[in-house]
């Protein structure tokens, strides 16, 4: 489950194992983790590089001209519009700070099994979202698996935040943590206010995502290396089941994949971008015009990659439907309309069923 974590009404089960003690030496994975689908989509590698970036220091500096402002926002509209991907610079967060992010990361994925197991997961269905030390978050015996380990944290609302899932080994894990949240929440924001005045829509069109008692959900993703990377999937084919994702990936290793017009593309690391992707339902406010675009990660034999995923997911009470600006004679209503917290429902029992959730929304 990606970006909806809700574990309270299903029945989870508990590996045995984490994923980095079955990579150690070298074995094969187990039936668990291997791919049954056909995988016959190419992989595109010229694609790569036109992967959108987009300056965010250009939308929101008081010093850029409206010219600069409205060419910058259209490309941020195109970006969404056909990749829902971008890569974001200009975020005002210092290069020191996520580089300490992934250090520390490593470094708690690094530390012996008994000490990460003291941040482990209860898994007994009593809260909204899975928090903790784990793996993926397995629901059936047939379930296909992926290949990480994971290190899930509630972050808001601050209440139902649980201390005592957050790491304090390394030493300032949780401080880095606490600031590196308050600081992509500033560039969810800013985000998501610009993404709305690109559509023509309200600038607070899309701020319930970001409001106090809206859920952001943290994941640490570490993908062991794996001896046959051909066989598993870091991360399955998935969408993001929020509104919008802040990812920030592994400096040196890529892995990350996304589908484009028939073809996976792989996408590239720009030194410390941010990654952004629009979550399902976003493309639903905006009556698909935003696109909430299936990714995947692919591991390899030699080196682990990390990854931090920050889901930012509307307030569970607010209600999910197309804008009405954005319904034409042209481009009827796509979707219907329902509480975030339903559609988090709807997500997590067809990705169980192998199916998108956004699929079960359409009218
Ligand atoms: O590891 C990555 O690059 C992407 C992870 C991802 O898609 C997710 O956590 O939802
Ligand atoms: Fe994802």
């Amino acid at each position: 489950m990606d970006g909806n974590q809700q574990s309270s009404t299903q029945e989870v089960l508990v590996l045995e194992k984490q994923v980095q003690e079955l990579s150690i030496n070298g074995d094969e994975p187990p039936p668990r983790f291997i791919r049954r689908d056909k995988d016959d989509v190419p992989i595109n590698t010229s694609l790569s590089s036109s992967i959108p970036i987009i300056d965010l220091h250009v939308l929101s500096s008081p010093s850029s001209s409206s010219e600069e402002k409205d060419n910058e926002m259209e490309k941020l509209k195109l970006a969404l519009s056909t990749w829902g991907f971008f890569q974001a610079i200009g975020h005002n967060i210092p290069s020191s700070l996520l580089d300490e992010m992934q250090r520390k990361a490593n470094d708690f994925f690094d530390l012996p099994m008994e000490e990460k197991k003291k941040y482990s997961i209860n898994y007994d269905g009593k809260q909204d979202y899975l928090q903790g030390y784990g793996n993926d978050l397995v629901v059936s015996e047939d379930q296909l698996i992926d290949w990480s380990d994971r290190l899930y944290l509630l972050i808001k609302p601050l209440d139902q935040r649980e201390y005592k899932h957050w790491p304090d080994n390394p030493n300032g894990f949780r401080k880095i943590i606490n600031e590196y949240s308050m600081k992509t929440h500033l560039v969810a924001e800013i985000v998501l206010k610009y993404m709305a005045k690109s559509l023509g829509l309200e600038e607070n069109y899309f701020h319930s995502a970001v409001q106090e008692n809206a859920p952001t959900f943290l994941r640490f993703n570490y993908y062991p290396p794996c001896s046959r990377p051909d066989l598993v999937y870091g991360v399955k084919p998935h969408a993001d089941g929020g509104a919008i994702t802040i990812l920030l990936q592994d400096k040196e290793v890529e892995g990350l994949q996304i589908l484009k017009d028939g073809n996976w593309i792989k996408v590239p690391i720009v030194p410390h971008a941010l990654l952004v992707n629009v979550a399902d339902q976003v493309e639903i406010m905006s009556n698909g015009v935003f696109r909430s675009v299936v990714h995947r990660v692919i591991t390899n034999t030699e080196k682990p990659r990390f990854s931090l995923a920050m889901f930012y997911v509307p307030e569970k009470e607010i209600d999910i439907e197309p804008a009405k600006d954005l319904i034409t004679e042209s481009k009827p209503r796509l979707f219907k309309k329902m509480k975030s917290e339903e559609y988090g429902e709807l997500y997590f029992q067809s990705s169980s069923r192998g199916m998108r959730g956004i699929d079960n929304a359409r009218v």
